[in-house]
């Protein structure tokens, strides 16, 4: 059963079931690393390089990259701290976002995070709670459970939680608020320190990078009038410096520049104020920078 792992192939350890499952997934077929995971198997080839991909809890991949049974994984950043793991963090791959905190009723009077020495936590963070309660001059009492930890309070289990927050969906539907936020967390990429094959490692990374920073840029392509040039160049100064192109018309400049996907909307009013035409977006699937 084990035959298939007794080999020197760099070994990618992740989640195998939840949320980060199939965002990890796409995330490394976009950066060209296919593989097929056979009906529930545990581990898969990557077509072509010499990697396996194993398939793990995504709260148990901290600790196994740390003990060295993987040499990268993917998993959430808040999950690397809790486990405490001795580990490297190559990249943070830009989903996953959320935060960790502190959480009582609605309606409760507590107003900071030391009136809670004395009291009952419900948390999955037991370790990461007690470390900021510490630095707040409290010590309570954890509850260490594995999910549905906004249910406690009203269980009578729990004066307080800590959980983490995306939407705040969860807690309005408890009746619940944030106290104090602990920390903020996002997927990412670790590796450990004894990897077994670095050069590979670091391809992985490259080719993650690729894909994690074209997400986040698009490219902008428009024409602007030479006299506005410098001012549109200052709109969009770009990852290194624009490309610019001539025209026919000699009066005009055609520019090319990556620009930020959170920014392009905006990006492209004030390009239209300042004089430029033919305005086009395209999306950048992968890049190399
Ligand atoms: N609501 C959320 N929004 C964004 N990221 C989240 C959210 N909840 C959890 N995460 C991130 O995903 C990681 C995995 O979450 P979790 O362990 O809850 O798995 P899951 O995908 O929800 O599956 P399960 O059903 O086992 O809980 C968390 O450690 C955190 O980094
Ligand atoms: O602020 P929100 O957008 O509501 O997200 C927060 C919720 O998401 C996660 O739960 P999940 O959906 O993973 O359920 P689980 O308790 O089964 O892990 C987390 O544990 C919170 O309960
Ligand atoms: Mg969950």
């Amino acid at each position: 059963m084990t035959m298939g792992l007794l080999n020197n192939n760099l070994r990618i350890g992740i989640p195998s079931k939840g949320r980060l499952s199939e965002l990890s997934g796409e995330l490394l077929a976009q950066a060209g690393l296919n593989f097929r995971r056979q009906n529930r198997g545990l581990f898969a080839k990557v077509k072509g390089l010499p990697i396996d991909m194993i398939f793990l809890r995504t709260d148990d991949i901290p600790t196994l990259v740390a003990e060295g049974a993987i040499d990268m994984g993917i998993t959430g950043s808040d999950l690397v701290e809790e486990a405490n793991a001795n580990v490297s963090t190559r990249m943070r791959l830009g989903v996953g976002r959320c935060r960790l905190a502190i959480c009582i009723p609605e309606d409760s009077e507590i107003k900071s995070a030391n009136e809670l020495d004395g009291k009952r936590i419900a948390t999955s963070f037991p370790s990461v709670t007690k470390a900021y309660l510490g630095q707040h001059n409290a010590l309570a009492h954890m509850v260490s459970l594995s999910g549905s930890v906004e249910v406690m309070i009203g269980l009578g289990v729990a004066d307080a939680i800590v959980d983490l927050v995306e939407t705040g969906s969860t807690l309005a539907a408890n009746r619940l608020r944030v106290l104090e936020e602990i920390g903020s967390y996002e997927t990412v990429l670790i590796q450990n320190d004894r990897c077994r094959d670095v050069e590979m490692a670091n391809r992985v990374v490259r080719r993650l990078e690729g894909v994690v920073i074209a997400r986040d840029f698009a490219l902008l392509e428009y024409n602007v009038p030479l006299a506005k040039l410098a001012d549109a160049e200052k709109i969009t100064p770009g990852f290194n410096s624009p490309t610019i192109g001539t025209l026919e018309d000699e009066t005009l400049r055609s520019v090319r520049v990556m620009v930020r996907r959170d920014e392009i909307i905006d990006v492209m009013e004030k390009l239209e104020r300042l004089g430029a035409t033919a305005i086009f977006q395209t999306t950048i699937s992968n890049c190399r920078l």
